[in-house]
């Protein structure tokens, strides 16, 4: 998906990028785990992030999400717009139904909210109780929970990591077409090479503390492309960036 830059619907700068961080760092005691990391994600951009388990990924979307105020760095990290997150768990409140799950903290907006659940294939299951929907049907009410908060930025932490194969393979579909619609600028984490390819526009591997390969993929890579680029990931994955 290219990079978007006629955005409506917002009050930010068209040139402005979606995230900017600069020299980030975190530690927890001793440990360092996020060390001069920079980055920038521009607007409508879709990345994703990769990196071996304890690399830190969930540190650095908690950061960005403004989720940790034990972070520092000279520049600091800059998000301009609004952002939504969505977890590995869709996080809906069992006692609302899951249109109010959906519009909660909004007012007047059950209308948008019905046309965000039409839109991630829940028409109709406005009334349903949490518990009355599948794993994957969750994931979708978390989704238009992000939507209908029209998120400049919309940051996943391995929000398909808990769903099977297929309808994994279903809510890329979703999402892709989702951002087409919506154009916000993603950051998703996986631990999926593959996901992250068929996904996103660039793809970041984190290791000991920062970006240590970058990665673009076209829109329409070959299979013999795609190949290459999954090796070169998965050995920087291992520590080896050449
Ligand atoms: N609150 C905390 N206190 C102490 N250490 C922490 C805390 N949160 C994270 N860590 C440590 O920071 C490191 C990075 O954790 P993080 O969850 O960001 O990794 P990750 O790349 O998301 O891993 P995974 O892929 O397994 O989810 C780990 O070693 C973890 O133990």
């Amino acid at each position: 998906m290219a990079p978007h830059t006629g955005l409506v619907n917002t009050g930010l700068i068209d040139t402005e990028p979606a995230v900017r961080v600069r020299d980030l760092d975190r530690r927890f005691g001793e440990r360092s785990v996020l060390s001069g990391l920079n980055l920038t994600i521009g607007r409508g951009e879709f990345v994703a992030l990769l990196g071996q388990s304890g690399s830190g990924k969930s540190t650095l979307l908690r950061a960005l999400a403004g989720l940790d105020h034990d972070v520092t760095g000279e520049g600091g990290i800059e998000v301009p717009g609004k952002l939504s997150v969505v977890f590995q768990d869709a996080r809906l409140l069992p006692w609302l139904r899951v249109l109010d799950n959906v519009v909660l903290g909004l007012r007047d907006a059950r209308a948008h909210g019905t046309r965000a659940l039409a839109e991630v294939g829940l028409a109709g299951r406005e009334k349903a109780w949490p518990n009355e929907l599948s794993g994957g049907e969750q994931q979708r009410v978390a989704l238009a929970r992000s939507l209908v908060r029209e998120p400049e930025l919309l940051l996943a932490d391995e929000p398909f990591g808990a769903l099977d194969a297929l309808t994994r393979a279903k809510m890329h579909v979703l999402l892709r077409n989702l951002c087409e619609a919506h154009h916000p600028a993603v950051l998703l984490v996986t631990h999926d090479v593959d996901e992250a390819i068929t996904l996103a526009d660039r793809i970041l591997v984190l290791h000991k503390g920062h970006v240590a390969v970058e990665q673009t993929v076209d829109a329409d890579i070959t299979p013999a492309r795609r190949a290459e680029i999954r090796a070169r990931l998965l050995t920087a994955l291992d520590g080896d960036t050449a």
